[in-house]
């Protein structure tokens, strides 16, 4: 029986460093950012929910389920992805947030390896040298424990899978997989390099 896959594109974030625009819907080469994001990820998964604290109508028009944070108040991505674990059946749920354009093609594939040889709860994406905390393959159930963390006021996912047992799947070999857009100039940078490519 195979696994059944879900994910989440977290898209609920404020996105201050690109000047308050919705930073899932800015244009990047002709298309809305999350839309490239939804081609990467779509092969890979069963259903993809959307997470966004805004213009959840727009979102909507792609087609997939939205939904808007439980915990209001704009306290991170550890908020979003816990209203997508109460949200899934799947047995596992891949985190992805918006604005990283290019993530990897086998990123379900070798997240989900790296949880079966280590027989861990969860996997981090690393890029070789850093981990992505928003990029990760977790079970739903463990949404009690990231509730309880929220709830105790803090805030950073590292933190919190640090308490479980996590295995890293690292993408050395693809080195704009995590390529992160936050800033107006970063979004220009990044479209002249893919009109490249
Ligand atoms: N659901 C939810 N997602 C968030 C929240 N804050 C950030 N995110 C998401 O987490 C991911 C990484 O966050 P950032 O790149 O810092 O995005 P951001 O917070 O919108 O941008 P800045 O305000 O410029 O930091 C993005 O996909 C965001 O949409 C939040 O309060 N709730
Ligand atoms: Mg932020």
């Amino acid at each position: 029986m195979s696994l059944q896959i879900d994910a989440v594109i977290l898209a609920g974030g404020m996105a201050r460093r690109m000047g308050g625009d919705d930073k899932g819907l800015v244009e990047l080469n002709g298309k809305a950012m999350i839309e490239h994001t939804i081609e990467r990820i779509k092969p890979q998964v069963k259903e993809i929910l959307i997470n966004a604290n805004r213009n959840q109508t727009r979102y909507a028009e792609f087609g997939f389920t939205v939904l808007s944070d439980e915990h209001t108040g704009f306290l991170g991505p550890l908020a979003g992805t816990i209203t997508a674990m109460g949200h899934t059946q799947a047995d596992y749920l891949l985190v992805v947030p918006c604005d990283c354009p290019l993530l990897p093609r086998d990123l379900v594939a070798r997240l989900l390896a790296a949880i079966e040889a280590n027989d861990a709860e969860l996997a981090v994406a690393s890029d070789g040298e850093r981990e992505q905390p928003v990029v990760m393959l977790l079970k739903p159930s463990l949404r009690e424990s990231m509730t309880a963390f929220l709830e105790a006021g803090e805030r950073k996912i590292d933190f919190w899978y640090a308490k479980h047992r996590f295995a890293v799947a690292a993408f050395a070999d693809q080195p704009n997989a995590f390529v992160n857009v936050n800033t107006p100039e970063q979004k220009q940078r990044l479209a002249a390099e893919i009109n490249q490519s």
